[in-house]
């Protein structure tokens, strides 16, 4: 008999499940899907079977958690043959987005492993609960199956000591496990190896700046292949304007909302994480929206992309000091892949630092990976495609089949 060689992914947000089946023997995905509004009105859930040229499905029906969510997914897998009780399944993999220092490469998921990373729900409370439940559901229907971890966290273990220590008193630091964690680390590391791939390039030849611009957002700077610095911090609040999250700010803002404004903690808590960013800024957090409303002279729109802007500048700036050399800079994820205008304001007036994009090229709408610097440009500008759940397929099946 053949060993199975499908891989399951399953990439749960705190409001969302992204889903892919892939087959790592020949390398073609099965299907595909997301389901959307979870525990709110008017839950979805899309799913596309690939194999067999399917025709695209939609449920509209209330997915009240992620268990309701996880079980209609089985359900749609099972309609085109895929379930979960497939015996060509080799693994399940998970994204888990806080893995703290234990974890700094793909891991089986074991009951002491699942203890870990609800100890961590605390600095990951909108991700961790939701990876844990994908976690435990899969289990359920599979108990035999591997459940394999793949940690946002990872690849940005190899950050140097000064890169990832907060300057604040190390006995206290220490204690607690306050440092810097950094996230998105899975698309970070498989965009960097992309951005190598399209400068023909190996990874450990260059040197690549990495703007992951989703809901979530953070940059990373890349420096032959190891991460050696990135905008996320203990939890995925420091760093960039996103979409609800504020990024950095003076951290005596908190002090000062509790002392002065009477703020709970946790009414700080969700100002920061889930009314602050863009949608804090102006209503609105997704960036197509901004644009439109920018382009009717909408001006609280136009100064929420000022600021995510302006942010986003600083850290490219901060990591070409931080890199000395740099080979590249990749733009990725929602935002990043599709909002042009973002990527040319966000290079507008870095001639100085040899960064510029040629507005044809930039203009380009396409899947692919794609330069956008003029010819000839010192440093490489480049749309990236992120693809989370293959990384995470890939990652799973080289830990099972090993
Ligand atoms: N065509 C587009 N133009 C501009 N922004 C877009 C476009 N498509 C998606 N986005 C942005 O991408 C965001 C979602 O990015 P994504 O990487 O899918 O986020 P997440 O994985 O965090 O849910 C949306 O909120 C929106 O701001
Ligand atoms: C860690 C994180 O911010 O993830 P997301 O962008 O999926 O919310
Ligand atoms: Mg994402």
């Amino acid at each position: 008999m053949t060993s199975p060689t499908r891989v399951l992914v399953l990439n749960s947000g705190s409001s969302s499940v992204k889903y892919q089946l892939l087959d790592m023997g020949d390398g073609s995905r099965l299907a595909a899907g997301l389901v959307e509004r979870i525990g709110e009105s008017g839950s979805r859930l899309v799913h596309t079977p690939l194999a067999r040229g399917g025709e695209r499905r939609e449920r509209t029906a209330p997915m009240a958690d992620h268990t309701a969510a996880l079980g209609a997914v089985a359900e749609e897998l099972a309609t085109d043959g895929l379930g979960l009780d497939s015996p060509d399944l080799a693994a399940v993999g998970h994204r888990v987005v806080h893995g703290g220092l234990r974890f700094s490469a793909p891991t089986v998921v074991t009951d002491e492993v699942l203890a870990e990373v609800e100890r961590l729900v605390p600095v990951a409370p909108l991700h961790n609960p939701a990876n844990i439940t994908g976690i435990r559901t899969a289990m359920a229907l599979r108990p035999d199956l591997p459940q394999v971890a793949v940690f946002d966290t990872a690849f940005h273990t190899t950050m140097p000591e000064y890169a990832a220590r907060y300057a604040i008193d190390v006995e206290t630091a220490d204690a607690h496990r306050i440092r810097r964690y950094g996230f998105h680390g899975t698309s970070h590391a498989y965009v960097s190896r992309e951005t190598a791939r399209l400068l023909g390039k190996d990874p450990s030849e260059v040197n690549v700046i990495v703007l992951h611009l989703g809901n979530g957002a953070s940059a990373s700077a890349v420096a032959g292949g190891r991460c050696v610095d990135t905008s996320m911090g203990l939890t995925p609040l420091e760093g960039l304007v996103m979409g609800t999250r504020s990024g950095d700010v003076d951290p005596a803002v908190t002090f000062h909302l509790r002392r002065v404004a009477g703020m709970s903690v946790d009414e700080i808590d969700t100002l920061l994480n889930k009314k602050s960013g863009l949608v804090g800024l102006c209503g609105d957090n997704d960036m197509r929206e901004i644009r439109r409303r920018i382009d009717e002279g909408d001006e609280r729109a136009r100064l929420a992309f000022d600021i995510y802007v302006h942010r986003l500048k600083k850290y490219i700036g901060a990591y070409c000091a931080v890199l000395g050399r740099v080979d590249a800079v990749a733009f990725t994820a929602g935002v990043g892949e599709n909002a042009a205008p973002v990527r040319e304001a966000a290079m507008a007036g870095l001639e100085q630092l040899g960064l510029a994009v040629d507005p044809e090229l930039n203009a380009v709408r396409s899947g692919e990976p794609r330069l956008i610097s003029p010819e000839g440009a010192r440093v490489a500008v480049a749309v990236v495609p992120t693809d989370e759940e293959l990384e995470i397929a890939r990652q799973t099946y080289s830990l099972v089949s090993n």
